[in-house]
C-alpha cells in the first residue's frame, strides 16, 4: 500500500476513533462514574440506560396514568408525576434520575430543599433552559442568570410590589366586573370556570402589566399556551447526539415559528408605546411593567439598559407566568369550595364581614385570613407539579452528600406537599385549618416543606400580585353566588406547567341576591 493510501485510510480512522472514545467517555464513562459516586453515598435510583437514561419509562408511565380520569380525590401525585411517585416510594425522598445522559438528583427532603433554594444564586443556579423552554420564556426573569437577572429582578420587584400593587386593584376589579356581567342570567345553569378564569387572568395581566386589553394580547396568549403544551409533551425528550443537529422534529419547527410570531407581536406593542411619545400623545412610556421595560430599553446607562431581545423575552415571561398560574389556582380553589360547602360558607362570612357588599379594597384584602388558609391548602394540593430545576455549579456539600459539579437537581415540590410524613395521614384531604396559625406552624418551622412560590432569591416575584388577584376574584364571586359542583364534572388533573383540569371545571352558581 502506498504512503498516500495509508494516509487516506489512517486519518479518518483516527478521527473516528477519537470521536468514539469521546462519545463513550461522555455517554458511558461519566454517567457510570456519577452513578457510582452517588450510589456509594446511599443515593439510589433507576439504572442509567445508554443515551436514553430513564426517559422512556417516565414517558410511558405518564401516558398510562393520564389515559383515564380519576376518582374525585386530591391524591393527584401518582397521576401527574407517576414516575417520581414510584421512584420516591422505591428509593426514598432523594434519588437519582437519568434525564437522557444528564444526571438529575431529585430532592424532596425539606432541609435539603431549603438549602438548595436559599443558595440559588451561586451554588445551585438555574439550569440552562431546554430548547422548548427557551422558546417559551427566552431570557426572561425565570431563566436568566447573574447580573442580567439582578437587573431584571429589580424592575419586576418595583412593578409587582407595595404601592404598585395597590394601584392595580381597580384594574383587577374592573376585569372581574366584566366577567360577572357575563354571568348574569346564568344562575342555575352550568358554567365552566377554568375557561372563564383563563379570559379573566389574561385580561388582568394585560391591563395591569401591559396597559392593554386581553384582545391585544390574545394572539400572544394563544401562542404561549401552544408552546407550553409542546414543552410539556417533550419534558422527557432525549436529545440524541448529532441527530438533533441534522433533523428537527415537527414540535421543534412549530416552536420556532411560534416564538418568531410572538416576538413580532410584542415588538408591535413596544412600537405603539414608543410612537405615543414620539407623536406627543404621551410624555413618558408609562409606569406599568411594559413602560418600565421600554424605559430600560432606552436607558443610556449600559448598566441599566435592556436589549430589545431581553425586553421581548421579559414580556413573554410575564404574559405566561402572570396568567397560567393564577388561572389554575382560581379554578382549583373554586372546585374545592364547591365540594367543601362548609369552607365556602366560612370564606363568604369572612368576605361579607370585611367588605359587606362593597368591592374589595387593599386594607380589607390584607385581613382575609380564612381565604389565605384556603389558598395555601389549594396550592399544597394542586400547585405547579414539575419541580424547581437547578444545577450544581461546582463540587459541593449538601447535607451529608458530596455532589459532583454540573449534575442537575430537581426540587420536587409536589412530593413535599403530598408527603404523609410531613402532613399526616390526612395528607390528601382538603383541610385549610392546617394553616390556621400560618405556614411556619403548619410546617413545624421547616421552610423547605411548603414552597408553592419557591424560596430564597429566585422565589416568585409575582406572589403578592397572584394572591391579591385571587383574593379579589374569589371575594367578588362569594359576595354574589353560592357555588356547587355540576354533576357533569370529570376529575382529570393534567400536568402542563401548572396542573390543569383537562375537561374544565363545571359549576352551578345560585345568586345570593347581593348584586354588589
Ligand atoms: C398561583 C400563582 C403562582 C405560582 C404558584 C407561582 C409559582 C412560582 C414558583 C414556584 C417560582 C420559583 C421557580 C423556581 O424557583 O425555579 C416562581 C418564579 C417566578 N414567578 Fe411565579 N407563580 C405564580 C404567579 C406568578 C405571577 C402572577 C407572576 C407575574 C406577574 C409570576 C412570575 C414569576 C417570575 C418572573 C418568576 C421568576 C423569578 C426569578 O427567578 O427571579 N408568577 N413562581
Amino acid at each position: 500500500m502506498s504512503g498516500f493510501m495509508k494516509f487516506v485510510i489512517l486519518v479518518p480512522c483516527s478521527f473516528f476513533l477519537v470521536a468514539l472514545i469521546k462519545f463513550l467517555y461522555d455517554y458511558l464513562w461519566i454517567p457510570l462514574r456519577i452513578q457510582h459516586m452517588l450510589n456509594s453515598q446511599g443515593i439510589k435510583g433507576p439504572h442509567y440506560k445508554f443515551i436514553y437514561g430513564n426517559n422512556d419509562e417516565a414517558t410511558q408511565m405518564t401516558k398510562e396514568a393520564l389515559s383515564k380520569p380519576m376518582a374525585l380525590t386530591h391524591d393527584i401525585f401518582p397521576r401527574v408525576q407517576p414516575h417520581i411517585y414510584s421512584c420516591i416510594n422505591r428509593y426514598g425522598r432523594n434519588y437519582l434520575f437519568w434525564n437522557g445522559v444528564r444526571a438529575e438528583l431529585v430532592i424532596s427532603e425539606p432541609e435539603l430543599v431549603r438549602e438548595i433554594l436559599k443558595n440559588s444564586e451561586k451554588t445551585f443556579p438555574k439550569r440552562k433552559p431546554t430548547i422548548y423552554l427557551s422558546k417559551l420564556l427566552g431570557n426572561g426573569l425565570v431563566t436568566v442568570e447573574g447580573e442580567k437577572w439582578a437587573k431584571q429582578r429589580k424592575l419586576a420587584n418595583y412593578a409587582f410590589h407595595g404601592e404598585s400593587l395597590k394601584n392595580m386593584t381597580p384594574a383587577v376589579i374592573a376585569s372581574v366586573e366584566t366577567m360577572l356581567e357575563k354571568w348574569k342570567g346564568q344562575e342555575g345553569k352550568e358554567i365552566e370556570v377554568f375557561n372563564e378564569f383563563r379570559l379573566l387572568t389574561s385580561e388582568v395581566i394585560s391591563r395591569t402589566a401591559f396597559g392593554s386589553s386581553y384582545l391585544e394580547g390574545e394572539k400572544v396568549f394563544a401562542m404561549l399556551n401552544k408552546l407550553s403544551i409542546i414543552m410539556s409533551r417533550n419534558l422527557y425528550n432525549t436529545r440524541i447526539p448529532l441527530i438533533n443537529k441534522l433533523w428537527k422534529p415537527a414540535d421543534m419547527l412549530e416552536s420556532e415559528e411560534l416564538a418568531k410570531e410572538i416576538q413580532y407581536c410584542v415588538m408591535k406593542m413596544v412600537k405603539k408605546r414608543e410612537d405615543k411619545v414620539v407623536n406627543g400623545e404621551a410624555d413618558s412610556f408609562g409606569n406599568d411593567f411594559l413602560g418600565l421595560l421600554v424605559n430600560a430599553y432606552h436607558d443610556s446607562d449600559k448598566n441599566n439598559k435592556l436589549s430589545m431581545e431581553d425586553l421581548v423575552d421579559e414580556c413573554k415571561t410575564f404574559y405566561f407566568a402572570g396568567q397560567d398560574t393564577v388561572n389554575a389556582l382560581l379554578a382549583w380553589t373554586v372546585l374545592l369550595l364547591a365540594i367543601h360547602g362548609d369552607w365556602q360558607d366560612k370564606a363568604r362570612r369572612e368576605v361579607i364581614g370585611i367588605f359587606g357588599n362593597q368591592n374589595p379594597q387593599p386594607e380589607g384584602i390584607a385581613k382575609l385570613k380564612t381565604m389565605t388558609m384556603i389558598i395555601y391548602e389549594t396550592l399544597r394540593l394542586y400547585g405547579p407539579p414539575n419541580g424547581l430545576p437547578r444545577r450544581v455549579a461546582r463540587e459541593v456539600q449538601l447535607g451529608k452528600l458530596v455532589l459532583p459539579a454540573s449534575i442537575d437537581i430537581l426540587v420536587q415540590n409536589i412530593a413535599l406537599h403530598h408527603d404523609p410524613h410531613m402532613w399526616g395521614d390526612d395528607v390528601h384531604l382538603f383541610k385549610p385549618e392546617r394553616f390556621a396559625e400560618g405556614i411556619a406552624k403548619a410546617t413545624n418551622y421547616n421552610a423547605g416543606a411548603f414552597c408553592p412560590f419557591g424560596l430564597g432569591p429566585r422565589n416568585c416575584v409575582g406572589m403578592n400580585f397572584a394572591t391579591m388577584e385571587t383574593k379579589i376574584v374569589l371575594s367578588m364571586i362569594l359576595q354574589r353566588y353560592t357555588i356547587s359542583l355540576s354533576p357533569t364534572y370529570v376529575h382529570s388533573p393534567i400536568p402542563y406547567i401548572t396542573v390543569q383540569p383537562q375537561h374544565g371545571i363545571q359549576v352551578i352558581l345560585e345568586s345570593l341576591g347581593n348584586d354588589a
